[in-house]
């Protein structure tokens, strides 16, 4: 069942300098009980996808196309709509858990908080017993003690404190959970403990978990479905399996080169970076926005920039070389 549908979305943040084109039709879908990746450099529009979703973006900023959630459009519900489905039809667990939670309040009461708002206060369900089972069972399910209720965030570790944000998340059962960057600041073997956590609960919960990284190893570990965005685009969308080591799209294969391959020394020894800087997006190059760093550019691509078109089995890829194997493109 579709749980999140992308349909031409479009964003447009206003600044000082003007328009700024972040997400330029983005199309995708998304079921319960399925992982997606997004990957992309820094400024290719990953987060303004996730936080449109909840509808997190700056109140100047222009929302285009539809966001589906379960079927109802995120974009034109009101502020009152909105709150009921934040926290109980989707959440966000957010980069630097350290830095979200309140460094002042005890981590069961801000656990407890989203509960109670979309209990309401006064229900039976709110009495506060009710309401400490339900922290302490959130916490365990998170492999967190239940005394860490009483404690406060400054008492926790990084890996704790993510573990946390994840409680967080869970608290009114969502379908849909958003991470981004959920693992970014730990070190690699707690990261490797919160990484199996989200896909335990992805297929203990039917959850459908979007999840948002530079970290295309991380991705391909956790997601079943990758896209790759450039320029505020996706430009391969595809089994994860395939986007990491058979990409089609040329960018999506220097960023996977980019990526040593633990348990290949070839690969681990020489990393390839991509030289050049992604485009700002106020002010794109003509045709694919790729093109000026792009190996393998024919004259074309300077003015066409193409959508995405088949490249095989459930795998769309926007580029005239859709046919070339990786391998040669990341060259
Ligand atoms: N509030 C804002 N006002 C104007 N421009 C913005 C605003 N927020 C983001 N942008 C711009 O929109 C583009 C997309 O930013 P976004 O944060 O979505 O990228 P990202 O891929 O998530 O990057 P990162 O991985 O660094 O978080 C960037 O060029 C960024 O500078």
């Amino acid at each position: 069942m579709t749980l999140l549908e992308l349909r031409d979305l479009t964003i447009t943040y206003t600044s000082a300098r003007g328009p700024v084109p972040a997400v330029r039709g983005v199309n995708l879908s998304l079921d319960a009980g399925q992982t997606l990746g997004m990957a992309g450099e820094s400024g290719c529009g990953k987060s303004t996808v996730a936080m449109s979703i909840l509808r997190l973006l700056p109140r100047s900023t222009t929302i285009g196309g539809q966001i589906l959630l379960d079927g109802e459009d995120v974009t034109g519900m009101s502020w009152g709509r909105l709150r009921a489905v934040r926290w109980a039809a989707a959440s966000v667990v957010f980069q630097g858990a350290m830095h979200a939670l309140n460094p002042v309040r005890r981590i069961g009461e801000q656990i407890a908080e989203p509960i109670l708002l979309h209990n309401g206060a006064g229900a039976a369900s709110s009495r506060q017993s009710d309401v400490d089972r339900a922290v302490a069972e959130l916490l365990e399910r998170v492999g967190l003690p239940a005394r860490h209720a009483r404690a406060y965030p400054h008492e926790l570790s990084g890996g704790q404190k993510q573990r946390v944000m994840i409680a967080l998340a869970l608290a009114c059962s969502p379908r849909l959970v958003i991470a981004d960057e959920p693992t970014t600041a730990l070190d690699v073997m707690v990261q490797a403990q919160v990484l199996d956590l989200l896909a335990e609960l992805v297929a203990e919960r039917g959850i459908g978990l979007m999840m948002i990284s530079h970290d295309l190893s991380v991705l391909a570990q956790t997601c079943q479905r990758l896209a790759v965005m450039y320029a505020g685009r996706i430009v391969e969308l595809g089994p994860s399996h395939q986007v990491t080591t058979a990409p089609v799209h040329p960018y999506s294969a220097a960023l996977s080169a980019a990526f040593p391959t633990v348990g290949d020394p070839a690969s681990r020894m020489a990393p390839r970076g991509l030289p050049g800087d992604p485009p700002d997006p106020a002010d794109l190059p003509g045709g694919c926005p790729f093109h000026p760093r792009c190996g393998v550019s024919q004259p074309e691509c300077a003015t066409q920039d193409l959508q995405l078109r088949p490249a095989g089995p459930e795998h769309t890829a926007a580029c005239v070389h859709a046919h070339v194997p990786a391998q040669e493109a990341a060259r």
